[in-house]
């Protein structure tokens, strides 16, 4: 009898070239890598020097995300001359290895990892390996996708394939129907919080249960994305029929015969009903609440009818220290209320919660409402075509109305390696993934939510429970 297998395990079986020790090392072959300018220019470097070539052009695309400007008339000019330098040579790479290029004023530019499902360029079954870490995010179309290294990325362009560690499995399982107004981003956050920052470190994550596939395939994706703060090297999840409908159509999605053959075998994708897994966690749905970070990691995070903890509490000495660390960074007292921190700024952005869906959600609640006026508030949205889509939805205009900026598409607010920066003292009720010390600009402080209490934030001024702006709430 065949031992049982998860998909993960299912999925690197198929692409393994060669074993290289008993340890689960392998010669592991990648279908497809996607590069930024930020973490692709050593790699293309060290192919110079050694006189190589890409291995298959194709199977890559290079896109500006990071480091461009997001202000609403925008030109090919870098905001800075570190910027400029990057997406000049990576420009030049493109062209001198023949990989496509989607630039920063290409109608189809955006972050990375919006770019590449809208494209139809990631499809179950296969294995994505890219220079980012939140590549996990393709994990929510049945791929086994995971962030690599520069060194890696210039093994991987030189040889498609790279060495690799198998990881050990982890399945996250969220049954039953959500409370109201909750999203995937609650529920990712409420894993991280009970895991913890370093929670699911040397796994890969399996996501499972019924309140995953009752949402979108975009709101997996901001599960997938976000694992990636508990440690997880790679996220997968067993492909239904939206995600065929997903990719149906799409711009490079398989037609005709190949398409009808594909589908046929991604249903066969999903672990078996035995397979066994190194590590489960079982969550209640209908115990998730809006969850916001009050500290400098993602797993210092409440809900949002809690107060800030009192760090004496917390028995472990090392996090009651990393607590108190963060409670100063944060300029917050313990037993403050995390529903009346005011915040002096409002972004909804980032590869996590920046597709339609999350606009919508976000533009619901500011619908016939206004931004505080001591809040600047920003959207990016993930890509130039969720853009264009807000807008022939309308979608923008409420944004506007409401006094959001309304912004071209890139990394933004969510790191501050662009012209969208913070400063010390700033306060931003942010829909993005990290929180660390001067992830938004230096001295400033983050915390995270989801993209409608981000909404709520900036039309009250302070952080609140998004649930009183909803109907049925
Ligand atoms: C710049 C890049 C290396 C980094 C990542 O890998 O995640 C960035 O996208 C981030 O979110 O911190
Ligand atoms: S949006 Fe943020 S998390 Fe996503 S790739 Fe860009 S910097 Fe990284």
């Amino acid at each position: 009898m065949k031992t049982p297998r998860t998909l993960y395990d299912k999925i690197i079986d198929a692409h393994t070239v060669r074993t290289l020790d008993d340890k689960g090392l392998i010669l592991l072959y990648v279908d497809r890598t996607i590069l930024n300018e930020y973490t692709s220019p050593q790699a293309f470097t060290g192919l110079r020097k050694a006189g190589r070539k890409v291995w298959n052009p194709k199977a890559a695309l290079m896109v500006v995300d990071h480091v461009n400007s997001t202000a609403a008339h925008r030109t090919d000019r870098m905001p800075d001359a570190g910027g400029q330098r990057q997406v000049e040579y990576f420009a030049e790479n493109a062209r001198d290895f023949g990989i496509e290029l989607f630039d920063i004023l290409d109608k189809r530019q955006g972050i990375e990892h919006v770019v590449a499902p809208e494209q139809g360029l990631v499809m179950p079954g296969m294995v994505v390996a890219a220079g980012d870490s939140h590549t996990t995010t393709y994990g929510a179309l049945g791929a086994v996708a995971f962030g690599i290294g520069t060194s890696d990325i210039e093994h991987y362009l030189a040889t498609q394939t790279l060495v690799y560690r198998r990881l050990k499995t982890m399945r996250v399982s969220v049954t039953g129907p959500p409370a109201v107004g909750i999203t995937s981003k609650d529920i990712v956050m409420e894993v991280i919080r009970r895991i913890g920052a370093d929670g699911a470190t040397g796994y890969a994550v399996e996501f499972a249960g019924d309140t995953l596939y009752a949402m979108s395939v975009e709101a997996r994706m901001t599960v997938c994305t976000m694992i990636v703060e508990a440690g997880a090297r790679g996220a997968v999840m067993a492909p239904d029929e939206k995600v065929i409908a997903y990719i149906r159509g799409r711009p490079r999605a398989p037609r005709g015969a190949m398409w009808e053959s594909a589908v046929e075998s991604w249903h066969l994708l999903k672990s078996d009903a035995d397979a066994r897994f190194d590590r489960e966690l079982k969550i209640d749905a209908a115990d998730v609440a809006p969850m916001v970070t009050w500290g400098t990691s993602p797993d210092q995070a409440a809900t949002i009818t809690d107060v800030v903890p009192h760090p004496e509490t917390q028995v472990d000495v090392t996090r009651r220290k990393a607590d108190l660390r963060a409670l100063e960074y944060m300029g917050l007292m313990p037993g403050t209320p995390i529903a009346s921190i005011p915040i002096s700024h409002a972004f909804i952005g980032s590869c996590t919660n920046s597709r339609i869906e999350d606009l919508r959600d976000a533009a619901q609640v500011l619908d016939g409402r206004k931004v505080a006026q001591n809040v600047r508030a920003i959207v990016v949205p993930g890509s130039t075509q969720v853009r264009t889509q807000a807008e022939t939805e309308g979608i923008s205009q409420k944004f506007i109305d409401a006094g959001f900026e309304w912004r071209q598409s890139g990394c933004s607010m969510c790191l501050a390696m662009n012209d969208d920066v913070l400063k010390p003292g700033d306060r931003c009720a942010s829909s993005t993934n990290r929180n660390f010390e001067g992830r938004q600009g230096a001295g400033a402080r983050t915390h995270l939510m989801s993209p409608a209490m981000v909404a709520a934030a900036a039309v009250e001024g302070h952080i609140t429970d998004v649930r009183k702006f909803r109907s049925g709430a």
